[in-house]
Protein backbone atom coordinates (compact mmCIF):
# COMPACT_ATOMS: atom_id res chain seq x y z
CA UNK A 1 0.00 0.00 0.00
CA UNK A 2 1.33 3.17 -1.26
CA UNK A 3 1.10 6.66 0.42
CA UNK A 4 1.56 9.53 -0.78
CA UNK A 5 2.35 12.05 2.18
CA UNK A 6 2.37 15.67 1.75
CA UNK A 7 2.95 17.29 5.40
CA UNK A 8 2.80 21.05 4.32
CA UNK A 9 3.49 23.82 5.93
CA UNK A 10 2.76 24.38 10.10
CA UNK A 11 1.09 22.29 11.98
CA UNK A 12 -0.09 20.43 9.16
CA UNK A 13 3.58 19.13 9.90
CA UNK A 14 2.77 17.64 13.60
CA UNK A 15 -0.59 16.54 12.87
CA UNK A 16 0.32 14.53 9.43
CA UNK A 17 3.21 12.96 11.46
CA UNK A 18 0.71 12.29 14.01
CA UNK A 19 -1.94 10.82 11.72
CA UNK A 20 0.78 8.54 10.23
CA UNK A 21 2.06 6.95 13.88
CA UNK A 22 -1.63 5.96 14.18
CA UNK A 23 -2.10 4.23 10.88
CA UNK A 24 1.11 2.55 11.12
CA UNK A 25 0.00 1.63 14.46
CA UNK A 26 -3.35 0.16 13.52
CA UNK A 27 -1.96 -1.96 10.75
CA UNK A 28 0.23 -3.65 12.57
CA UNK A 29 -2.49 -4.34 14.94
CA UNK A 30 -4.62 -5.66 12.10
CA UNK A 31 -1.78 -7.89 10.65
CA UNK A 32 -1.27 -5.70 7.71
CA UNK A 33 2.33 -4.55 6.49
CA UNK A 34 3.33 -1.09 6.97
CA UNK A 35 2.59 1.29 4.64
CA UNK A 36 4.83 2.65 1.73
CA UNK A 37 5.25 6.47 2.01
CA UNK A 38 6.21 8.84 -0.61
CA UNK A 39 7.03 11.83 0.78
CA UNK A 40 6.50 14.78 -1.63
CA UNK A 41 7.43 18.53 -0.35
CA UNK A 42 5.06 21.26 -1.03
CA UNK A 43 3.25 24.31 0.21
CA UNK A 44 4.26 27.81 1.15
CA UNK A 45 7.47 27.53 2.43
CA UNK A 46 8.99 25.51 -0.35
CA UNK A 47 7.43 27.73 -2.26
CA UNK A 48 9.60 30.14 -0.48
CA UNK A 49 12.92 28.02 -0.52
CA UNK A 50 12.37 27.03 -4.29
CA UNK A 51 10.17 29.22 -5.94
CA UNK A 52 7.96 26.20 -7.03
CA UNK A 53 4.83 24.87 -5.13
CA UNK A 54 5.52 21.61 -5.19
CA UNK A 55 8.26 18.94 -6.32
CA UNK A 56 8.83 19.23 -10.37
CA UNK A 57 7.53 15.33 -9.90
CA UNK A 58 5.33 15.47 -7.08
CA UNK A 59 1.96 15.68 -8.96
CA UNK A 60 2.88 12.50 -11.16
CA UNK A 61 4.28 10.92 -7.59
CA UNK A 62 1.01 11.39 -6.08
CA UNK A 63 -1.04 9.88 -8.83
CA UNK A 64 0.77 6.69 -8.48
CA UNK A 65 0.29 5.94 -4.98
CA UNK A 66 -2.93 4.40 -3.95
CA UNK A 67 -4.30 7.34 -1.86
CA UNK A 68 -2.73 10.42 -1.22
CA UNK A 69 -2.32 12.19 2.79
CA UNK A 70 -1.90 15.99 3.35
CA UNK A 71 -1.09 17.89 6.32
CA UNK A 72 -2.24 20.87 5.71
CA UNK A 73 -0.88 23.94 3.39
CA UNK A 74 -0.59 27.49 3.19
CA UNK A 75 1.18 30.33 5.49
CA UNK A 76 -0.56 33.78 5.07
CA UNK A 77 2.94 35.57 5.00
CA UNK A 78 3.91 33.79 1.92
CA UNK A 79 1.89 34.90 -0.91
CA UNK A 80 1.42 35.45 -4.86
CA UNK A 81 1.84 38.73 -6.34
CA UNK A 82 -1.96 38.95 -6.36
CA UNK A 83 -2.11 38.21 -2.64
CA UNK A 84 -3.93 34.88 -3.24
CA UNK A 85 -1.90 32.09 -1.13
CA UNK A 86 0.22 29.17 -2.25
CA UNK A 87 -2.55 26.11 -2.52
CA UNK A 88 -1.42 23.93 -5.23
CA UNK A 89 -3.69 21.38 -3.41
CA UNK A 90 -6.12 22.98 -5.29
CA UNK A 91 -4.26 21.80 -8.47
CA UNK A 92 -4.29 17.97 -7.03
CA UNK A 93 -8.08 18.47 -6.17
CA UNK A 94 -8.44 19.64 -10.23
CA UNK A 95 -6.05 17.41 -11.71
CA UNK A 96 -7.23 14.13 -9.84
CA UNK A 97 -10.94 15.34 -10.25
CA UNK A 98 -11.67 15.00 -6.43
CA UNK A 99 -15.45 16.12 -6.49
CA UNK A 100 -16.69 14.30 -3.31
CA UNK A 101 -15.55 16.29 -0.03
CA UNK A 102 -16.98 14.44 2.73
CA UNK A 103 -16.53 16.31 5.39
CA UNK A 104 -17.82 14.18 8.61
CA UNK A 105 -19.04 16.42 11.74
CA UNK A 106 -19.45 14.41 15.27
CA UNK A 107 -19.81 14.94 18.67
CA UNK A 108 -17.76 12.89 20.87
CA UNK A 109 -18.64 12.82 24.44
CA UNK A 110 -17.07 15.29 26.88
CA UNK A 111 -16.06 17.10 23.91
CA UNK A 112 -17.10 20.74 24.24
CA UNK A 113 -20.33 21.86 22.75
CA UNK A 114 -21.04 25.57 22.04
CA UNK A 115 -24.63 24.67 22.53
CA UNK A 116 -26.60 24.66 25.37
CA UNK A 117 -29.13 21.92 23.82
CA UNK A 118 -28.78 18.13 24.95
CA UNK A 119 -29.76 17.50 21.75
CA UNK A 120 -26.06 18.89 20.78
CA UNK A 121 -24.43 15.49 21.81
CA UNK A 122 -26.07 13.83 18.87
CA UNK A 123 -25.22 15.77 16.19
CA UNK A 124 -23.61 13.03 13.48
CA UNK A 125 -23.96 14.83 10.07
CA UNK A 126 -21.55 14.73 6.76
CA UNK A 127 -21.10 17.94 4.49
CA UNK A 128 -20.79 16.77 1.43
CA UNK A 129 -18.67 20.08 -0.65
CA UNK A 130 -18.30 19.38 -4.25
CA UNK A 131 -14.84 19.99 -4.48
CA UNK A 132 -13.63 20.71 -7.70
CA UNK A 133 -15.89 23.68 -9.33
CA UNK A 134 -18.62 26.09 -7.88
CA UNK A 135 -16.65 29.11 -7.32
CA UNK A 136 -13.81 27.31 -7.05
CA UNK A 137 -13.27 26.89 -10.66
CA UNK A 138 -11.98 30.21 -10.83
CA UNK A 139 -9.35 29.93 -7.82
CA UNK A 140 -6.66 32.03 -8.64
CA UNK A 141 -4.20 29.11 -8.39
CA UNK A 142 -6.08 27.90 -11.74
CA UNK A 143 -5.65 31.16 -13.33
CA UNK A 144 -9.42 31.35 -14.90
CA UNK A 145 -10.71 34.37 -13.54
CA UNK A 146 -12.47 36.57 -16.58
CA UNK A 147 -11.39 40.00 -15.91
CA UNK A 148 -8.80 41.03 -14.06
CA UNK A 149 -7.44 44.76 -14.58
CA UNK A 150 -7.09 47.25 -12.17
CA UNK A 151 -10.78 48.67 -11.88
CA UNK A 152 -12.69 44.86 -11.48
CA UNK A 153 -12.18 41.01 -10.97
CA UNK A 154 -14.92 38.82 -12.09
CA UNK A 155 -14.48 35.06 -10.96
CA UNK A 156 -16.79 31.82 -12.23
CA UNK A 157 -19.15 30.08 -10.73
CA UNK A 158 -19.06 26.64 -12.52
CA UNK A 159 -21.69 24.43 -12.20
CA UNK A 160 -21.50 21.21 -14.74
CA UNK A 161 -24.30 18.65 -14.99
CA UNK A 162 -21.13 15.84 -15.44
CA UNK A 163 -19.65 16.68 -12.03
CA UNK A 164 -22.75 17.49 -10.36
CA UNK A 165 -24.78 14.09 -11.22
CA UNK A 166 -21.72 12.39 -9.54
CA UNK A 167 -21.90 14.46 -6.92
CA UNK A 168 -25.51 14.01 -5.93
CA UNK A 169 -25.13 10.10 -6.42
CA UNK A 170 -22.21 9.86 -4.04
CA UNK A 171 -24.61 12.02 -1.76
CA UNK A 172 -27.44 9.57 -2.55
CA UNK A 173 -25.25 6.57 -2.30
CA UNK A 174 -23.66 8.14 1.11
CA UNK A 175 -27.13 8.59 2.77
CA UNK A 176 -28.33 5.11 2.02
CA UNK A 177 -25.45 3.90 3.58
CA UNK A 178 -26.11 6.45 6.83
CA UNK A 179 -29.49 4.91 6.69
CA UNK A 180 -28.44 1.60 6.65
CA UNK A 181 -26.17 2.18 9.97
CA UNK A 182 -29.38 3.09 11.13
CA UNK A 183 -29.09 7.04 10.97
CA UNK A 184 -31.72 8.57 9.29
CA UNK A 185 -30.45 8.76 5.88
CA UNK A 186 -31.60 12.19 4.97
CA UNK A 187 -30.11 14.38 2.46
CA UNK A 188 -30.53 18.02 1.98
CA UNK A 189 -29.65 19.84 -1.09
CA UNK A 190 -28.13 22.78 -0.08
CA UNK A 191 -28.19 25.84 -2.17
CA UNK A 192 -28.90 29.46 -3.83
CA UNK A 193 -31.72 28.51 -6.32
CA UNK A 194 -33.58 31.07 -5.16
CA UNK A 195 -31.31 33.43 -7.01
CA UNK A 196 -28.63 31.86 -9.08
CA UNK A 197 -29.11 29.90 -12.56
CA UNK A 198 -25.97 28.11 -12.00
CA UNK A 199 -27.23 26.95 -8.47
CA UNK A 200 -31.06 26.62 -9.79
CA UNK A 201 -29.57 24.11 -12.46
CA UNK A 202 -27.51 22.31 -9.17
CA UNK A 203 -30.88 21.28 -7.59
CA UNK A 204 -32.50 20.61 -10.79
CA UNK A 205 -29.84 17.91 -11.35
CA UNK A 206 -30.41 16.83 -7.46
CA UNK A 207 -34.15 16.63 -8.31
CA UNK A 208 -33.16 14.24 -11.56
CA UNK A 209 -30.97 11.81 -9.57
CA UNK A 210 -33.49 11.80 -6.65
CA UNK A 211 -35.57 9.45 -8.78
CA UNK A 212 -33.34 6.28 -8.57
CA UNK A 213 -33.52 6.74 -4.91
CA UNK A 214 -37.09 6.92 -3.99
CA UNK A 215 -36.15 5.60 -0.34
CA UNK A 216 -33.91 8.13 0.53
CA UNK A 217 -36.13 11.22 2.36
CA UNK A 218 -34.66 14.90 1.14
CA UNK A 219 -34.86 18.32 1.98
CA UNK A 220 -33.63 21.52 0.48
CA UNK A 221 -32.75 24.59 2.01
CA UNK A 222 -30.69 28.09 1.03
CA UNK A 223 -27.23 28.05 1.86
CA UNK A 224 -27.92 31.13 4.35
CA UNK A 225 -30.63 29.16 6.11
CA UNK A 226 -28.62 26.52 6.74
CA UNK A 227 -25.73 28.36 8.28
CA UNK A 228 -28.98 29.30 10.92
CA UNK A 229 -30.17 25.73 11.36
CA UNK A 230 -26.73 24.45 11.77
CA UNK A 231 -26.44 26.81 14.64
CA UNK A 232 -30.61 26.27 15.67
CA UNK A 233 -31.06 22.93 15.36
CA UNK A 234 -27.82 20.69 13.37
CA UNK A 235 -29.17 17.52 15.38
CA UNK A 236 -31.74 17.17 12.50
CA UNK A 237 -29.51 17.08 9.70
CA UNK A 238 -27.60 14.25 8.24
CA UNK A 239 -26.19 14.32 4.75
CA UNK A 240 -25.65 17.92 3.30
CA UNK A 241 -24.78 18.20 -0.52
CA UNK A 242 -23.60 21.54 -1.70
CA UNK A 243 -21.52 23.63 -3.50
CA UNK A 244 -17.32 24.08 -3.47
CA UNK A 245 -17.94 27.24 -1.35
CA UNK A 246 -20.80 26.92 0.26
CA UNK A 247 -18.98 23.39 1.82
CA UNK A 248 -16.03 25.10 2.32
CA UNK A 249 -17.46 28.02 4.79
CA UNK A 250 -20.46 25.82 6.51
CA UNK A 251 -17.46 22.85 7.21
CA UNK A 252 -15.28 25.24 9.74
CA UNK A 253 -19.12 26.80 11.05
CA UNK A 254 -19.94 22.78 11.37
CA UNK A 255 -16.30 21.85 12.65
CA UNK A 256 -16.86 24.88 15.56
CA UNK A 257 -20.06 22.98 16.58
CA UNK A 258 -18.41 20.21 18.05
CA UNK A 259 -15.01 21.66 19.46
CA UNK A 260 -12.72 23.09 16.81
CA UNK A 261 -11.49 22.19 13.21
CA UNK A 262 -9.22 20.10 14.85
CA UNK A 263 -12.24 17.61 14.75
CA UNK A 264 -12.92 18.25 11.09
CA UNK A 265 -11.47 15.25 9.44
CA UNK A 266 -11.92 15.11 5.58
CA UNK A 267 -11.70 12.91 2.45
CA UNK A 268 -12.04 14.37 -1.30
CA UNK A 269 -12.52 11.24 -3.43
CA UNK A 270 -12.26 11.12 -7.32
CA UNK A 271 -13.05 8.34 -9.67
CA UNK A 272 -9.14 7.20 -9.37
CA UNK A 273 -7.91 8.24 -6.57
CA UNK A 274 -8.62 10.32 -2.97
CA UNK A 275 -6.94 12.86 -1.02
CA UNK A 276 -7.51 12.74 3.17
CA UNK A 277 -6.75 16.07 5.75
CA UNK A 278 -7.81 17.37 7.83
CA UNK A 279 -9.99 20.45 7.32
CA UNK A 280 -8.23 22.99 8.76
CA UNK A 281 -5.18 24.51 7.58
CA UNK A 282 -1.61 25.57 8.94
CA UNK A 283 -2.99 27.39 12.35
CA UNK A 284 0.60 30.04 12.53
CA UNK A 285 -1.02 31.31 15.62
CA UNK A 286 0.05 27.90 17.24
CA UNK A 287 2.74 26.37 15.42
CA UNK A 288 5.62 25.00 16.67
CA UNK A 289 4.07 24.59 20.36
CA UNK A 290 3.00 21.02 20.06
CA UNK A 291 -0.73 22.99 20.68
CA UNK A 292 -2.47 21.04 18.02
CA UNK A 293 -5.53 18.62 18.15
CA UNK A 294 -4.55 15.96 15.74
CA UNK A 295 -7.58 14.12 16.13
CA UNK A 296 -9.00 15.89 12.90
CA UNK A 297 -6.17 14.19 10.82
CA UNK A 298 -5.91 11.01 12.66
CA UNK A 299 -9.85 10.59 11.68
CA UNK A 300 -8.94 11.65 8.32
CA UNK A 301 -6.16 8.64 8.37
CA UNK A 302 -9.12 6.29 9.20
CA UNK A 303 -11.49 8.01 6.24
CA UNK A 304 -8.34 6.73 4.57
CA UNK A 305 -8.40 2.97 5.67
CA UNK A 306 -11.73 3.22 4.55
CA UNK A 307 -11.27 3.94 1.00
CA UNK A 308 -8.62 1.83 0.41
CA UNK A 309 -10.27 -1.11 2.06
CA UNK A 310 -12.58 -0.99 -0.95
CA UNK A 311 -10.48 0.19 -3.77
CA UNK A 312 -7.96 -2.37 -2.76
CA UNK A 313 -10.45 -5.14 -1.87
CA UNK A 314 -9.25 -5.88 1.73
CA UNK A 315 -11.23 -5.87 4.16
CA UNK A 316 -8.86 -5.77 7.17
CA UNK A 317 -8.04 -2.22 6.09
CA UNK A 318 -11.73 -1.63 7.26
CA UNK A 319 -11.16 -2.79 10.26
CA UNK A 320 -7.97 -0.54 11.07
CA UNK A 321 -10.23 2.23 10.17
CA UNK A 322 -13.15 0.77 13.02
CA UNK A 323 -9.94 0.78 15.36
CA UNK A 324 -8.83 4.26 14.49
CA UNK A 325 -12.45 5.64 15.41
CA UNK A 326 -13.10 3.20 18.07
CA UNK A 327 -9.93 5.00 20.19
CA UNK A 328 -11.28 8.08 19.41
CA UNK A 329 -14.52 7.62 20.87
CA UNK A 330 -13.58 5.45 23.77
CA UNK A 331 -11.05 7.90 24.65
CA UNK A 332 -13.28 10.99 24.67
CA UNK A 333 -15.41 9.00 26.93
CA UNK A 334 -13.13 7.87 28.88
CA UNK A 335 -11.36 11.27 29.72
CA UNK A 336 -8.48 10.20 28.05
CA UNK A 337 -8.32 12.54 25.50
CA UNK A 338 -8.05 16.48 26.68
CA UNK A 339 -6.94 18.16 24.13
CA UNK A 340 -5.26 21.75 24.69
CA UNK A 341 -8.06 23.28 21.49
CA UNK A 342 -10.85 22.21 24.72
CA UNK A 343 -8.47 23.43 27.37
CA UNK A 344 -7.25 20.24 28.51
CA UNK A 345 -3.91 19.67 28.99
CA UNK A 346 -2.64 17.19 26.61
CA UNK A 347 -0.54 18.22 23.30
CA UNK A 348 -0.32 16.78 19.75
CA UNK A 349 2.29 14.10 20.99
CA UNK A 350 0.12 13.44 23.98
CA UNK A 351 -3.12 12.75 22.03
CA UNK A 352 -1.32 11.00 19.57
CA UNK A 353 0.41 8.36 22.15
CA UNK A 354 -3.02 7.86 24.25
CA UNK A 355 -4.94 7.12 21.00
CA UNK A 356 -2.04 5.02 19.41
CA UNK A 357 -1.67 2.68 22.93
CA UNK A 358 -5.51 2.51 22.67
CA UNK A 359 -5.13 1.01 19.34
CA UNK A 360 -2.48 -1.36 20.34
CA UNK A 361 -4.16 -2.49 23.85
CA UNK A 362 -7.12 -2.68 22.07
CA UNK A 363 -8.20 -6.38 22.55
CA UNK A 364 -10.67 -6.26 19.73
CA UNK A 365 -8.86 -7.67 16.88
CA UNK A 366 -5.87 -10.17 16.99
CA UNK A 367 -3.01 -9.37 15.04
CA UNK A 368 -3.37 -12.01 11.92
N1 LIG B 1 -6.45 22.36 3.73
C1 LIG B 1 -5.54 23.24 4.00
O1 LIG B 1 -4.39 22.97 3.77
C2 LIG B 1 -5.92 24.55 4.59
C3 LIG B 1 -7.18 24.73 5.15
C4 LIG B 1 -7.50 25.97 5.73
C5 LIG B 1 -6.55 26.99 5.76
N2 LIG B 1 -5.33 26.77 5.19
C6 LIG B 1 -4.26 27.77 5.30
O2 LIG B 1 -3.79 27.74 6.65
C7 LIG B 1 -3.39 29.06 7.06
C8 LIG B 1 -4.14 29.49 8.30
O3 LIG B 1 -5.51 29.64 7.97
P1 LIG B 1 -6.66 29.98 9.00
O4 LIG B 1 -6.05 30.59 10.22
O5 LIG B 1 -7.71 30.70 8.28
O6 LIG B 1 -7.30 28.56 9.37
P2 LIG B 1 -6.78 27.42 10.36
O7 LIG B 1 -7.70 26.27 10.17
O8 LIG B 1 -5.34 27.15 10.16
O9 LIG B 1 -6.98 28.04 11.83
C9 LIG B 1 -8.22 28.59 12.27
C10 LIG B 1 -8.25 28.55 13.80
O10 LIG B 1 -8.41 27.20 14.22
C11 LIG B 1 -7.33 26.78 15.04
N3 LIG B 1 -6.98 25.41 14.65
C12 LIG B 1 -6.92 24.90 13.40
N4 LIG B 1 -6.56 23.63 13.43
C13 LIG B 1 -6.38 23.31 14.71
C14 LIG B 1 -5.99 22.12 15.37
N5 LIG B 1 -5.73 20.99 14.71
N6 LIG B 1 -5.88 22.13 16.73
C15 LIG B 1 -6.15 23.25 17.43
N7 LIG B 1 -6.54 24.40 16.85
C16 LIG B 1 -6.64 24.44 15.50
C17 LIG B 1 -6.18 27.75 14.75
O11 LIG B 1 -5.30 27.82 15.85
C18 LIG B 1 -6.95 29.03 14.46
O12 LIG B 1 -7.29 29.66 15.66
C19 LIG B 1 -3.65 29.95 5.85
O13 LIG B 1 -2.43 30.05 5.17
C20 LIG B 1 -4.68 29.20 5.05
O14 LIG B 1 -4.65 29.51 3.69
C21 LIG B 1 -4.99 25.57 4.64
C1 LIG C 1 -6.77 26.43 2.04
C2 LIG C 1 -7.91 26.38 1.10
C3 LIG C 1 -7.39 26.29 -0.31
C4 LIG C 1 -8.87 25.22 1.37
C5 LIG C 1 -10.13 25.47 0.56
O1 LIG C 1 -10.56 26.62 0.48
O2 LIG C 1 -10.66 24.53 0.04
C6 LIG C 1 -9.30 25.03 2.83
O3 LIG C 1 -9.98 26.12 3.33
C7 LIG C 1 -10.15 23.78 2.94
O4 LIG C 1 -11.26 23.88 3.47
O5 LIG C 1 -9.68 22.70 2.54
MG1 LIG D 1 -11.72 25.63 4.41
Amino acid sequence: MKIALIRGDGIGIDVADAAMAVLEATLQKTGQPKPELDEIHAGAAYFQETGQDIEADGEERAEAADAIFLGAIGLPSIRHADGTEISPHLRLRDRFGLYAGVRPVKAYPNAPQRLADPRAAEIDLIILRESTEGLFYSAAAHKRSLVVNDDEVQDILRITRKTTTKLHRFAFDLARKRQNKGFQGRLTCVDKANVFTSLAFFRQIFDEVKTDYPDVLIGYNYVDAQALDLVRKPWDFDVLVTENMFGDILSDLAGGLVGGMGMAACAEIGDHTGLFQPAHGSAPDIMGQDKANPLAAILSGALMLDYLAEKLGNPHLSDAADLINQAVDDGFRNNRLRPIEFGGDMGTRAITKAITDTVSESRQIAAQ
